[in-house]
């Protein structure tokens, strides 16, 4: 099994596709409908990382024809909707579903065209709005997938993007919903509970709270994935006041990918290139970086404070004792970008691994309060514009 893409459906699909496009540094590389059908559908790569963005321009259910998805019900949500993995065995896959009391969106259905065929099914999640397509693309030759047109100047295009993969892809999960999600994907799946700390509890998950923040948050990996891809349930906890995750389940009904975690080896370099492209991203109070503690951190691992707080990068090392000067160089950088549609929908998250696996506390902490802080910059902008 292997994380295909993501994808997005939005209601202006040209606007989204120029944002992937001009800001975060994707290009097109395959397309259908482009040409005034009732649907349409492109494909964008950035490195290793491939986005599928969908809009159904008619609006309607009567003629959804979306390949590899399922048009959601109206009224249409801009949000990010599926999770395709590639499998070997769909039938197979399909019965174990159907066994487990899955919903099934769509039966296993063969395409193919001149570069051969694919066999794929689509199975209902049990988070908010999303699904899942299961590809087996085995004996398809080309570099997406059948109905596709490729697109024309796309050479030189792979070695372009500085993403290499899908770190992790968060759920924003209605309160008390997180084990029963957590047995669903193992039972059709496998994922497995990821303790982010020793002795973790996988019905109670990692519970965070405090001033301005409440979050119980379960992480699962799949070893069929290999290192590819952990999925991050969020639930909110009573906390004083409205936050990110109760705002995306109102908006979301019950819930969906909140955001989407992708790695790469140089966030800096990420950073400074999707800032100049005029990507916003959730920045830190500037006492996050002249806290001594903080400080000491930072410069332990051979960085300067200076570079992190330039585009609000966070950083947590994984080890025990910070302030040590043996301190293991285990540590992991992240930083969240603003949403892609409305202040309180999908957005994506740059994260660089520097043999840190888990999630550590201060950075969820310092991202949460991020994401509050630019939610809350967002509302009072509108509010203004009106
Ligand atoms: O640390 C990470 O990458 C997370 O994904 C944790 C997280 C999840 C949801 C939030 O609203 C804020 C932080
Ligand atoms: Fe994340």
């Amino acid at each position: 099994m292997r994380l295909s893409h993501v994808t997005f459906q939005a209601s202006n699909a040209l606007k989204l596709i120029e944002e992937f496009v001009t800001k975060y540094k994707f290009h097109p590389f395959a397309a259908r409908g482009l040409d005034g059908g009732s649907s349409c559908q492109v494909a964008l790569r950035n490195g290793g990382v491939v986005f599928m963005v969908n809009e159904n321009t008619q609006k309607t259910h009567e003629n959804p024809v979306m390949l590899y998805d399922i048009p959601l019900p109206i009224p249409f949500l801009d949000t990010a909707c599926n999770v395709s993995f590639e499998v070997e065995d769909v039938p197979g896959l399909y019965r174990h579903l159907v066994d487990e009391g899955c919903q099934l969106l769509l039966p296993p259905t063969e395409l193919h065209d001149d570069f051969g065929s694919v066999t794929y099914c689509i199975v209902k999640s049990v988070v908010g709005n999303v699904s899942h397509t299961l590809i087996d693309r085995r004996h398809y030759k080309a570099s997406f997938l059948p109905g596709f047109k490729y697109l024309k100047n796309n050479t030189n295009n792979l070695s372009s993007g500085n993403l290499t993969h899908v770190d992790h892809i968060a759920y924003a999960c209605p309160f008390g919903t997180s084990p029963s999600i957590l047995e669903w994907y193992r039972r059709c799946f496998g994922f497995q509970h990821f303790p982010l700390y020793k002795g973790e509890d996988p019905e109670r998950g990692l519970e965070i709270t405090g001033h301005r923040i409440g979050l119980r948050l379960t992480s699962l990996v799949c070893p069929r994935l290999g290192e590819g891809c952990k999925l991050v349930l969020a639930e909110s906890l009573p906390q004083e006041g409205i936050n990110q995750v109760d705002q995306f389940i109102e908006h979301h009904t019950d819930g969906g990918i909140q955001h989407i975690g992708l790695s790469t080896p140089d966030i800096f370099k990420a950073a400074r290139d999707l800032s100049h492209l005029g990507v916003r991203f959730a920045s830190q109070p500037s006492s996050y970086y002249s806290e001594p503690r903080k400080q000491k951190e930072i410069y332990n691992v051979g960085l300067e404070p200076q570079m992190l707080e330039k585009f609000g990068i966070l950083i947590d090392s994984a080890t025990e004792d910070i302030l040590s000067e043996d301190a293991s160089k285990k540590f992991l950088l992240q930083v969240f970008a603003e949403p892609l549609f409305s202040k309180n929908s999908v957005f994506l998250e740059l994260i660089e691994r520097r043999s840190a696996e888990g999630f550590g506390e201060g950075n969820i902490r310092a991202l949460w309060r991020s994401m509050q802080d630019l939610q809350e910059d967002l509302t009072v902008k509108e509010h203004e514009a009106q």
